[in-house]
């Protein structure tokens, strides 16, 4: 099983969401960013490594939520959510092909990764947006 982190950075009530890349895998899909976790590093420490390489910015995991386990044909994997506060930074993208700070009552709209869609729903259940 392979073990992934994913930020719900938050910043004046918007989230900060990322398109995934024609070249990756799940092309065009929406995630939160965040990446595999390597060896003798913390959640935390792999969300901190991944969000100042993918997009350049400085946060600070806060809330973990509830990890989702998701098998699809090639692999299995384990997403791993934290809501996490912005620390610094301008956003700089190195692999996705867009990001876009979304309204909370937007996120739905998104076209989500699939094990993304359970970490949507308890975010807006935690801030109260059923
Ligand atoms: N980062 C991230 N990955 C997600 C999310 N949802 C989801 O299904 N995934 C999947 C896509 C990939 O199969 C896997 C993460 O791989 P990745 O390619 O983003 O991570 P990475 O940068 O550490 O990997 P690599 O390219 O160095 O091998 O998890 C999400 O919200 N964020």
């Amino acid at each position: 099983m392979i073990r992934v982190t994913c930020a719900i950075l938050e910043q004046h009530g918007r989230v900060l969401i990322t398109q995934r890349s024609e070249a990756m895998r799940e092309p065009l899909l929406w995630e939160f960013p965040g990446g595999k976790l390597e060896p003798g590093e913390s959640e935390q420490e792999c969300l901190q490594r991944e969000v100042e390489e993918e997009l350049g910015l400085k946060i600070l995991p806060v809330t973990r939520l509830t990890p989702v386990v998701h098998h699809a044909s090639h692999q299995s994997i384990e997403l791993i959510p934290f809501i996490c506060k912005y620390e610094g930074g301008i956003v700089a993208l190195t692999e996705h092909r867009a990001y876009q700070w979304a309204e909370l009552r937007e996120l739905r709209g998104y076209d989500w990764c699939a094990p993304d869609v359970p970490i949507v729903e308890e975010y807006l259940n935690l801030k109260q947006l059923e």
